[in-house]
């Protein structure tokens, strides 16, 4: 789990266009909670299409060790047989959380509000990331935190039961903090409220209310108003993982930048909350076609058709960022084999990801050939106007500090280069994406 294992090099080179139809793997942040929530209802919760990466596997075993029985039958679909609200028990071990930010700060906030004592540890990457963020507020519930310096992993919370209930406006945009602080809300008698300046991802809102927590979303002042009520009674649910968003960026843009693409991306999720960089692509110019628009497991999903398209590079709009926030490494790619300028700015949370994003891809571009200018909050790139990058040299390799969408980002660089990109370890694509070296292959780069 926490990639002890040697480093894995691999170079990326051009190779045919990308074409027919691939399916990325469930959603991420949906399969997380579906683990979560699944673990608090009474009865059987049922799940296909869950990501089986290693972030998500990390939150199965989590909960496995707070109660839940977690078991995968032969056909793919999870099963989930919970232990109920206020009922999770004391992991008897640390809980190793990886490399994943999500499984550590929505576990901080289930087991703030449980009589149970547990250990949070996690890889070199997590253990330098921001946990104050969520120590504050469960803090103010009740729970109590013995921290390494800086507020980092690992940390000891002791959760406490009866928790104070909340009412929380959020300092930084994460879905992370807001979830953290409505699951705590689930075992806390009363109304846990957070108000969000900034609207993020809304995937615990949405599953909160499919298992049947009241919960209220409003608007107060232009800022979005969320509301729990706590001693919820959570009932079992079938659920259907839409593919993930932020994996099929890598296929889509891929596809857009090889000349000769025509890729069918099946069962995209296009949540509202996730789905701005398709919308920046397309004003670059991107052929990205919306194919088939349902619904599934209470998200909006579609297939999307990606054809080759000559990019220009645009003023990235601030206020679209946090329904992109994972995909900038990404659009950087794009950016940099674009007509003209790309700015983009206010993206300060990009570094304390898996890596400093800002800082490692404006790196990495760089050693393959792009002209890239970082500063304090976002990246400045000029574009080929559509030439190939060069490349990185034969000795040289792009650093991806543990962090997977830095990894896949620079290999989608490299299917765009003359002389291919190096990367210094794909490991750390599995804990979001098992199947990205496979699927490429299948689509022909
Ligand atoms: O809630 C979630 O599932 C996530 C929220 C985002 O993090 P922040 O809340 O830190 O922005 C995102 O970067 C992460 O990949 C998943
Ligand atoms: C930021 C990410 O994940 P997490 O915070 O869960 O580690 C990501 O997947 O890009």
């Amino acid at each position: 789990m926490s990639h002890s294992n040697p480093p894995s090099p691999r170079r990326f080179t051009s190779a045919g266009p990308l074409t027919g139809r691939i399916a990325v793997p469930g959603d991420k942040s949906v399969s997380h909670r579906s683990l979560m929530l699944g673990a608090l209802a009474v009865g059987e919760t049922r799940v296909t299409g869950l990501l089986e990466g290693e972030d998500v596997l990390a939150t199965a075993t989590a909960m496995r060790a707070m109660g839940a029985t977690i078991t995968r039958d032969d056909d793919g679909t999870w099963s989930i047989h919970g232990v109920g609200v206020g009922s999770l028990l004391q992991p008897e071990q640390a809980l190793d959380m990886g490399n994943s930010g999500t499984s550590t700060r929505l576990l901080m906030g289930l087991v703030a509000s449980h009589p149970i004592r547990a250990v949070f540890t996690g890889d070199a990457s997590l253990s330098k990331r921001p946990m104050e963020r969520v120590i504050e507020p469960l803090s103010q519930m009740g729970a109590n935190f013995e921290a390494s310096p800086g507020g980092t992993l690992p940390l000891m919370l002791r959760g406490i039961s009866p928790a104070v209930p909340l009412t929380y406006r959020l300092p930084v945009a994460s879905a992370q903090v807001k979830s953290a602080i409505l699951l705590a809300g689930l075992n806390t008698a009363g109304i846990t409220t957070v108000i969000e300046p900034v609207p993020t991802r809304d995937h615990s809102e949405r599953m909160l209310r499919g298992f049947g927590a009241k919960l209220e979303v409003g608007e107060e002042n232009g800022e979005r108003v969320i509301a729990l009520h706590g001693e919820a009674d959570l009932q079992p649910q079938a659920i259907a993982v839409p593919g993930d968003p932020s994996s099929a960026a890598f296929f889509a843009v891929a596809a857009l930048l090889v000349p000769g693409s025509d890729l069918l991306i099946e069962n995209v999720g296009l949540n509202p909350t996730r789905a701005a960089l398709f919308d920046v692509l397309r004003d670059m110019g991107g052929r990205i076609d919306e194919l088939d628009r349902r619904e599934v497991g209470g998200e909006p999903v579609a297939d999307l058709r990606v054809r080759h398209s000559p990019l220009t590079g645009v003023e990235v709009d601030p206020a679209v960022a946090p329904a992109m926030i994972d995909e900038f490494p990404i659009l950087f790619v794009a950016a940099a084999l674009a007509q003209g300028k790309t700015t983009t700015r206010d993206l300060e949370e990009l570094r304390v990801k898996e890596s400093d994003r800002l800082a490692a891809m404006a790196a990495a571009l760089t050693l393959a050939g792009a002209r890239v200018e970082e500063y304090g909050d976002g990246l400045v790139i000029e574009g080929t106007g559509g030439d190939p990058l060069p490349g990185t040299a034969d000795a040289t390799a792009i650093a991806t500090h543990l962090d997977h969408r830095i990894a896949m980002s620079m290999a989608v660089a490299g299917l765009a280069s003359r002389n291919g990109v190096e990367v210094d370890d794909v490991s750390p694509i599995a804990t979001s994406f098992p199947t990205f070296e496979r699927l490429l292959a299948e689509a022909g780069a």
